[in-house]
Formats: C-alpha cells, sequence, structure tokens
C-alpha cells in the first residue's frame, strides 16, 4: 500500500507543472489526471469522425467553441469529390457551432494555431494529429489524440491521461554555420531511437539558444520518438521577445525525476539526414553524399510543419539565389501558411525560389503525407525537409525519401543529387 499520508510536494518536471496546473491537484509520473483542456485543434482529415463522434456518439455540442479549431489544410484544395464532401461538412460544422474555421489556404495546423495564439505557455492543446507536440515550443503541453478523445474533449472541455514520464535533453555547445534546429532535431531522434521515447514527455533545454520557429522544429521532431510531448523549456527572454507571457510556475524544477537523460554537443553536430525508411536512420549529410554520389534525387520538397516557416525558406534562397535546380529534378515549395507566404512574396523571397525553378504550392501540407500534389512514382527519390521518410508515405512504397534541413534540400535541388551547401557554393566558383 502506498503511504497516503506522505505529503506529495516533489520536484517536478514540465510535464507534471503543466498537468499539475490545469487539473484539480497535483500530479506526478504515473499518475491519472484530469485536466481543463485550452484549445482542441480538428485537421480536415480528421474531421469527419471528429463531427461524427460529437453528433452521433456523444451528441454533444463543442461545451467552449471558441477553444475549438478546424483546419483545411492537409488535402487542401480538394483532390476527390469525397474530399470535398468532407471538407463541406466541416465548414457546415463550424459555421452551425461557432467553433473556428481555418480554411484551403491559410496553412498547416500547427503554424496557423501558433501564428493566431492559440498556443501559449503553460496551455494545454489537444489536436487530432501526431505532429501536436509542436506547441511545445512555447511551453505548452501539446499532445495529439485519435477522434474520440478529442471529440470528448470538445464536448467536456477537459481530458484524462497518464502523466508521462520526462526525458531530459540537455543540449550544450554552440551551433556551427550551416547546421541547423532541423539537424539537432534529428541527432536528437537518433540518439533516443524510434520508440525510444514512448508516452514519454521529451523535456529540452536549449537555454536562449533557437527562434520560435526552431523550437518548433524541435518539438515537432519529438513525436518521433514516439513521445507524448515535446516541451522545450524557454529560456532567457525567447519567448517573451515574440510577446508571450511565461508564467514562472511552468519551469522544471531543480531536483525532478527523468527517466533518462541525454546531452547533444552541438558544437560537434555536422549537417544531419535521415535515409530510407526510419527517422531515427539518421547520418552526416557528407557521407551520404559520397557513399550515393550518381543517385538522382527527382523531387526536393521543402515545406512542412517541420520547415515551412519563412526562416526555413530563407535559408534555401541563400542556397538557390543566383542558381537553377538542375534538370530532371523538380523543386516544390510550399510556404508553411499564409502569413509565411505573404512575408515571403513582401520579401522577394518566393520570387528568387521561382527563377530558381522552384514550383510554388497552396500553403498547407502539400505531399507531406502523399495524399496529393507531388506524389512519388515507383523507384522515385525525394529529399524532403518534412519528418517522416516511412515506406509509402508520399506515393509508391518503392519511393525512397531522405530527411534534411532546408539549406540541405535546396543544394540537393541544384546538385540534382545529396549536397551541402558549399558543394554548389564551389560549383560555381562562387
Ligand atoms: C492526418 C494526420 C492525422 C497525420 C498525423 O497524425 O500526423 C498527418 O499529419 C501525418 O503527419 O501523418
Ligand atoms: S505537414 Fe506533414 S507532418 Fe505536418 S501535419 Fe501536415 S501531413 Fe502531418
Amino acid at each position: 500500500m502506498p503511504d497516503m499520508s506522505a505529503p506529495r510536494q516533489r520536484p517536478q518536471t514540465m510535464a507534471e507543472k503543466i498537468l499539475s496546473r490545469r487539473g484539480e491537484q497535483a500530479v506526478y509520473a504515473g499518475d491519472l489526471a484530469v485536466v481543463e483542456v485550452d484549445q482542441v485543434m480538428v485537421v480536415d482529415s480528421i474531421a469527419q469522425s471528429f463531427i461524427e463522434r460529437m453528433e452521433r456518439d456523444l451528441n454533444a455540442r463543442p461545451k467552449y467553441p471558441e477553444r475549438v479549431s478546424i483546419v483545411i489544410d492537409h488535402v487542401a484544395p480538394a483532390s476527390t469529390v469525397s474530399v470535398a464532401q468532407a471538407q463541406k461538412e466541416a465548414r457546415e460544422y463550424a459555421a452551425k457551432t461557432g467553433v473556428q474555421l481555418f480554411d484551403v489556404g491559410r496553412g498547416i495546423c500547427h503554424q496557423v494555431l501558433m501564428e493566431e495564439g492559440l498556443a501559449k505557455p503553460g496551455w494545454i492543446v489537444l489536436g487530432s494529429d501526431s505532429h501536436s507536440t509542436t506547441y511545445g515550443a512555447v511551453a505548452a503541453f501539446g499532445s495529439g489524440m485519435g477522434a474520440t478523445d478529442i471529440a470528448l474533449a470538445a464536448a467536456s472541455g477537459k481530458t484524462w491521461l497518464r502523466v508521462p514520464d520526462s526525458v531530459k535533453v540537455n543540449l550544450s555547445g554552440e551551433l556551427r554555420p550551416g547546421v541547423s534546429a532541423k539537424d539537432v532535431a534529428l541527432e536528437m531522434i537518433r540518439v533516443l531511437g524510434a520508440d525510444g521515447a514512448t508516452y514519454q514527455s521529451v523535456e529540452i533545454h536549449a537555454g536562449d539558444r533557437f527562434t520560435r520557429g526552431e523550437r518548433m522544429t524541435l518539438a515537432n521532431l519529438c513525436v518521433e520518438a514516439g513521445a507524448k510531448a515535446g516541451l522545450v523549456v524557454p529560456g532567457g527572454e525567447i519567448l517573451t521577445a515574440y510577446g508571450y507571457d511565461v508564467p514562472a510556475w511552468v519551469y522544471p524544477d531543480e531536483g525532478a525525476t527523468y527517466v533518462q537523460e541525454i546531452t547533444i554537443d552541438l558544437s560537434t553536430l555536422n549537417p544531419r539526414m535521415s535515409a530510407p525508411s526510419e527517422v531515427d536512420n539518421v547520418h552526416d549529410v557528407s557521407e551520404l553524399r559520397d557513399s550515393l554520389r550518381g543517385l538522382k534525387v527527382d523531387q526536393v520538397f521543402i515545406g512542412t510543419c517541420t520547415n515551412g516557416r519563412l526562416e526555413d525558406l530563407h535559408e534555401a534562397a541563400a542556397v538557390l539565389r543566383g542558381r537553377r535546380v538542375a534538370p530532371g529534378t523538380r523543386l516544390l515549395v510550399i510556404p508553411a501558411s499564409s502569413q509565411v507566404m505573404e512575408q515571403a512574396l513582401l520579401d522577394g523571397t518566393l520570387l528568387t525560389l521561382q527563377q530558381a525553378g522552384a514550383v510554388l504550392g497552396t500553403p498547407g501540407c502539400g505531399p507531406c503525407m502523399g495524399r496529393h500534389q507531388g506524389v512519388l512514382a515507383p523507384g522515385e527519390v525525394c529529399v524532403s525537409t518534412s519528418n517522416r521518410n516511412f515506406i509509402g508515405r508520399m506515393g509508391d512504397k518503392d519511393a525512397r525519401i531522405y530527411l534534411a534541413s532546408p539549406a540541405v534540400a535546396a543544394a540537393t535541388a541544384v546538385k540534382g543529387e545529396i549536397a551541402l551547401p558549399d558543394d554548389v557554393r564551389e560549383a560555381v566558383g562562387a
């Protein structure tokens, strides 16, 4: 029998902190927590089942419509009549219930919620999408759930979950030029392993390094280690500079309990690439470039909730400026949101990319999960800035996907083979 009289005030991890604050009592890893949910997000692909659960199974309306968002992003604009029908139903449901709707072209759910201020430090944000860990970039407990749990949260304003164990990820040293947050994220997944943090909260101690967008890249990839949440501890004035109010209680306590702890020395990191067909199959780009010399890259995709932000497009444009995409290679660039697109239009980035031969697409998920806009044929090779390279992810099961940073993707587009930005600069004698 546990000693129920013992005081339970122990140092807490960030996940324990947030789940305690939004519940009725202090909770620790392993406890069952019933918590208030600050935002519930539903994506187009799941909207039909969500609506069915709400109306048929629960016979309920959203308790707080302003805390529910539907985003039409995964297959946008619609690709088939049945997709169009599902999206029509989602629009009608939003009009009827008053939940917020972000329609075709507004962008990828996670980017949109962040831009709309629908994820804040200390909040609990549930999404019907596995990459909802992304909200951890701003110290929100973001987590993906299925249609049933999402519907229950929308109907009741609450959810219940087992408080996850936490893994502590320490980042030390400084990145060398040309190495990005994506490389850190891929390295983190390699070290943790594809299921190395299953149902755990990955708590990333990054100090005051990294922009909000870079923190999104780090938190986004956490789910590729199986994580329930990915929380980047706010350091220095990083989040306040973006206008967030960071409550003091959100920080993890000294002496909190972690089930694993890893340290990544950023100063030794090279540009990294995940080879087919698991995200944790991570190598140096230079190693893959050398061993795969002559391998034609058919498609390069720059975009997604991992790397489709303005800073990512800037990284790509810096490599592509004044250069051309290699003959026989397609370069698809899809901004993560309408705001990103607008800024990239205004500052000339999209012109640079277009002049280099890029094909620009509607803000949204694009071909990330192989539903439209860039599906791969058998035998084709793609280098993508996304987060998943599983068999069949972007189309045919015999297509191969390599994951990398926007700069490496851009250099690869110029070369038509896996390349580093320096290879491209040398090639034209720049
Ligand atoms: C469609 C959606 C449910 C899915 C997810 O959960 O992640 C998709 O976004 C993905 O990246 O595979
Ligand atoms: S961009 Fe890709 S990973 Fe992100 S939500 Fe869309 S399909 Fe999922």
